[in-house]
């Protein structure tokens, strides 16, 4: 599984800080990358110790974890489906979190950059599907404003045309490629992705109206408005803010 910037610990006491907030019977949305991935871990034994827990993956990746760990899965369109149980907690991971500025709109803290490891199409799906939605993270994720670049997933069809209007928006759009093959990344879904620049974002829930609105654009990673808690593991314990 792809792993990033800050320690391990701290990750794993993020994951396993959130996991221990699912309850009996939960149906728990499972988050992709290395910290959710510790989430998932400590699931796992949890309903090894006999927790009554349902996983509902984002990704090839966290299906084939949570498999592992023993963990019974749902697939999406069952678990919110006019028959299914809904979510009621998802967990997943983040690239940056905006911690918020003074004067910045509410909305802005809690704002998250996601799709480092290209998931963020289901994720999306998934943590906004979910009563409540945990972020895991580590300190280096924190920033007061959001500022990597945005992963944009985009029809093969339409990488140009999607570029341009990045650059129409401010943006530097490049495409992600493959680093162990020749060629670009293809997602779960068999599309590509644009990483795109736009420097500090000051107004993160504009920007995610502008880069849906584009057609063939399948989803991009600014997440605006989702996320109930953040936990963030330190060297030392875990911090739990409420957005
Ligand atoms: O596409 C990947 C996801 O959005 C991950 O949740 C995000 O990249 C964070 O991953 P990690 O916990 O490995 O830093």
């Amino acid at each position: 599984m792809k792993t990033s910037g800050g320690s391990d610990a701290a990750k794993r006491r993020a994951g396993e800080s959130a996991a221990e907030a699912v309850t009996d019977g939960d149906v728990v949305g499972l988050g992709t990358g290395s910290t959710a991935a510790h989430a998932i871990r400590r699931l796992g034994e949890r309903a090894d110790a006999g927790l009554d827990v349902r996983g509902v993956p984002t990704s090839f990746a966290s299906r084939e974890l949570a498999a592992e760990e023993g963990i019974p899965l749902l697939d999406l369109p069952d678990a919110v489906g006019p028959e299914g149980p809904g979510i009621d907690v998802a967990i997943d991971g983040a690239d940056q979190v905006a911690t918020g500025a003074a004067g910045d709109d509410p909305l802005s803290g809690g704002a998250l950059i996601k799709g480092g490891g290209a998931a963020h199409a289901r994720e999306k799906l998934v943590d906004a599907a979910a009563d409540r939605f945990l972020v895991v993270a580590d300190p280096s994720k924190e920033s007061p404003r959001l500022d990597r670049s945005v992963p944009v997933e985009v029809l093969s069809a339409g990488r140009t045309a999607v570029a341009a209007a990045v650059r129409d928006a401010g943006g530097e759009p490049t495409l992600r490629r493959a680093e162990r093959k020749d060629g670009p990344v293809v997602t779960d879904n068999g599309n590509l992705v644009t990483d795109c620049a736009f420097g500090e974002i000051a107004d993160p829930a504009a920007l995610s109206a502008t880069l849906s609105a584009v057609p063939g654009v399948v989803e991009h990673g600014l997440f605006v408005g989702l996320a109930d808690e953040v936990h963030v593991g330190t060297e030392s314990g875990v911090r739990v803010d409420e957005v």
